[in-house]
């Protein structure tokens, strides 16, 4: 991968529109850091502790507290919720029945659904996601717009896309756009954060719109509602969104509460762990864009006076190779075909960013024979935006890792994944008692928690959010630049396809961002896959995994991406006369190469109501356990300083097994910080870098530009038997100048 320029790194890392946000209380934490290794010296924000006290509150004492705190984000421009508390509650367009087709504008409530930073905009590298190759399959074939406006969307429709910053289509949308508009089922597969919402619910809404007012079941003027005196109305949707987690179903609604603006469609959200009360009150108000996760979907299908289907013409299942796994057969049969809807004049829809064969072959079970298939790149692919290292971590060095990781990059929002619950509590913990502002999100926590995580996380108010891969899918937050995975996936429980859900919360829409993955002889059920994905994405192949490299590529990564094998192809083998189409920019005459993704086992589920996550991994062994470590434990002192664990003398250089030190990271110039929301970066002096390799500014640079700190992290095993070859990423080389990382450095 050609190397990132810091100017390049400097625009990923937006200006600040409202500089620090003011810490609630500074807490206390139980350990003070070395010195030089306190976070907030590295310009991150002081801790902003949870308030457990809200969590015992009564509700009249937390719908007032919350509406403060909703005052306080109204300040800064961001999000606010009516009612003041939970996300299911915020504010939608309320349609008046005087209104004509459109109604008026409300600048209020469009400052909220369109302001700065309420959802992601379209980075730089924008193009990178428009240039991927476009497949279609099967018999139905869709001309692509290229424009917004060749869309034959409604005129309040075009307006909405203005209004969220949209300038050009992505593919998936230049695609989805006209095959909803000519009635067809789809199933289809893009990149993480490649405009797939927007795919489905644009269209959608702008197709009922020539006929909402027929179409939508009477509901009450929300002029003259009052409530408890108003009767309720029973929710009659004609679009249901299904998707794996709450964090998510929050966020396909606030995308969906910004295209029915000035429309006379009102979505609402259900979803378990909330009130369900809340959740009613909202439908008997009418309800026309219902999103939700499973598990409560079925709860309200089950109460008919609430909720019935009969009217529903749009049925998508968003993340649907999770939703097809068969943790949620029994809810998804039951909404899909277990309500009143009538099936026939019901358009169904997949959408993924991974797709593999099972789940497809499922999904056709609902799909019309004249469907369309698309899908852009290889089905699980994952893009150039996103910077991938994988850097070898004895599991005992792990903490330190992070750490070391977290002082040397630029204080940005980072999501670190986690393998458990039980680990996403502890490194919380340990990375909270060292000063980090961190929280951490699981799927034992309480609705309230989860939905204050997310909001002090899109704050910026606690920039390093701590979650097990249920979170993975989906979220779609401003300027994450980093995703650590502190764990990587087992190939049991999501593999390669959880993986690229991970990384994919960083550099979406044209942003560019960097994922990095700690890795050790457990991940080795990872590695083949792995490893294919670092070459068809042009990454580095770091030493311990040159052993996968397929035959025909060599050590750095130079080959045919064509001929990388990821195990199913096309889904319509040879001699059906319907194989694979290219209807991208660029033809691609190769249609086994790439296919639809993998055909591995299900990912595992997520966490909607009947979560089931992966199992603990086993416990970690203590640090400088000989049992993770390969030949030798390196135990890096206070500063970094990488000791032989047995005789704690310094490593000399020609001795040592040199794992993967963390790399001094350039810090942005000042006030081009990416986090909303955290102190602009102090400068600070650089911890210290000791032996074994020094790290030195390269030309251009002020040394003080680097947050320096240089560890070993374990050893890959089989230890290379000399120092490895200081091309491929394992070994520490300072960048050269004025770049972020070359394909020669580790970063
Ligand atoms: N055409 C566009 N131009 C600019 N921004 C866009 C466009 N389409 C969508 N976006 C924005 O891009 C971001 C990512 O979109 P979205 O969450 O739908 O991605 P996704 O493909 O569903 O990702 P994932 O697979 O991770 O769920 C959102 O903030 C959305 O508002």
């Amino acid at each position: 991968m050609s190397g990132w320029g810091m100017p390049e790194v400097a625009a990923a890392l937006p200006e600040i529109a409202n500089e620090a946000v003011v810490a609630s209380e500074a807490p206390t934490p139980t350990e003070a850091p070395a010195q030089g290794r306190n976070p907030q010296e590295h310009g991150w924000v002081a801790q902003n502790s949870y308030d457990y006290s809200a969590y015992m509150m009564t509700s009249k004492e937390l719908a007032e507290s919350r509406a403060a705190a909703a005052a306080e984000d109204a300040g800064l421009g961001l999000r606010v919720e009516t009612g003041g508390d939970w996300a299911s509650n915020a504010a939608v367009y309320e349609w008046n029945d005087e209104f004509g087709d459109v109604g008026p504008r409300h600048p209020e409530l469009e400052k909220q659904l369109f302001g700065q930073d309420n959802h992601v905009k379209s980075g730089i590298k924008f193009e990178n996601i428009t240039s991927i190759e476009v497949h279609q399959e099967g018999n139905i074939r869709i001309d692509p717009i290229r424009k917004f406006e060749h869309a034959g969307l409604h005129p309040v429709m075009l307006e909405n896309i203005k209004l969220a910053g949209y300038e050009v289509p992505t593919p998936i949308q230049q695609y989805c756009m006209p095959a909803i508009k000519l009635g067809h089922d789809i199933v289809a597969c893009a990149q993480t954060g490649s405009g797939k919402t927007a795919a489905f619910l644009v269209p959608i809404l702008s197709k009922l719109m020539g006929k909402a007012k027929k179409l939508t079941a009477p509901r009450p003027n929300p002029v003259t509602y009052q409530e408890g005196i108003t009767p309720p109305v029973r929710a009659e949707p004609l679009v249901l969104i299904v998707c794996p987690s709450r964090e998510l179903a929050t966020q396909i609604f606030d995308e969906a509460r910004r295209f029915c603006y000035r429309m006379m469609f009102r979505p609402c959200v259900v979803y378990g762990g909330g009130p369900i009360a809340e959740q009613v009150k909202q439908l008997q108000k009418g309800c026309d864009i219902i999103i939700g996760t499973p598990g409560r979907l079925v709860d309200f299908i089950n109460r008919p006076a609430v909720l019935t289907l009969k009217r529903l013409k749009y049925m998508v299942i968003d993340e649907a190779d999770e939703m097809l796994n068969s943790d949620w057969e029994a809810e998804l049969k039951q909404i899909m075909s277990g309500g009143d809807q009538e099936e026939g004049s019901l358009n169904y829809m997949f959408f993924s960013a991974t797709f593999p064969k099972g789940a497809r072959d499922l999904a056709k079970e609902h799909l019309a024979h004249d469907h369309v298939r698309v899908r852009v790149g290889r089905a699980g692919s994952s893009h150039l935006n996103i910077k991938q290292e994988i850097v070898y971590v004895d599991p005992s060095m792990k903490l330190q890792a992070v750490e070391d990781l977290l002082l040397s990059t630029p204080p940005t929002r980072t999501i670190i994944f986690v393998n458990s619950k039980r680990a996403a509590d502890e490194l919380d913990d340990r990375l909270f008692n060292k000063s980090f502002p961190c929280v951490s999100i699981h799927s034992d926590r309480t609705q309230r928690e989860r939905e204050d995580c997310i909001r002090s996380f899109r704050l910026g108010k606690n920039p390093i959010l701590i979650a097990t891969g249920v979170s993975a899918r989906g979220l779609d937050i401003n300027n994450v630049m980093h995703v650590i995975n502190y764990d990587l996936p087992s190939a049991r429980f999501g593999g390669i396809e959880e993986y690229t859900h991970r990384i994919g919360r960083t550099g979406r829409i044209g942003n560019m961002g960097l994922a990095t993955s700690f890795y050790n002889d457990r991940d080795v059920d990872l590695a083949e896959n792995l490893t294919k994905t670092l070459l068809e994405t042009h990454q580095v192949v770091p030493d311990f995994l040159q052993q996968y490299v397929p035959d025909g590529f060599t050590a750095d990564g130079k080959g045919d991406i064509k001929t990388l094998k990821f195990e199913a192809d096309s889904d319509y083998g040879d001699g059906d006369g319907n194989g694979d189409d290219n209807g991208g920019a660029a033809l691609d005459d190769d249609a086994d190469a790439g296919g639809w993704g993998t055909s591995d086992t299900p990912a595992a589920s997520g966490w909607g109501v009947a979560p089931t996550e992966a199992p603990a991994a086993p416990a970690a062994p203590v640090e400088g356990d000989a049992q993770w470590g390969a030949t030798q434990a390196f135990v890096p002192a206070a500063g970094g300083v990488p000791v032989n664990a047995a005789t704690t003398a310094p490593v000399v250089p020609s001795q040592q097994f040199v794992g993967v030190s963390s790399v001094p990271f350039t810090m942005p110039p000042q006030g081009a910080s990416a986090t909303q929301g955290l102190a602009p970066v102090a400068p600070v002096a650089p911890v210290t870098p000791a032996a074994p390799v020094t790290p030195t500014a390269p030309a251009g640079l002020a040394s003080s530009q680097f947050a320096a700190s240089v560890s070993s992290w374990g050893v890959p095993s089989p230890a290379p038997s000399q120092p490895a070859a200081p091309s491929n990423g394992s070994v520490w080389e300072p960048p050269t100048a004025g770049e972020w990382g070359t394909a020669g450095s580790g970063w």
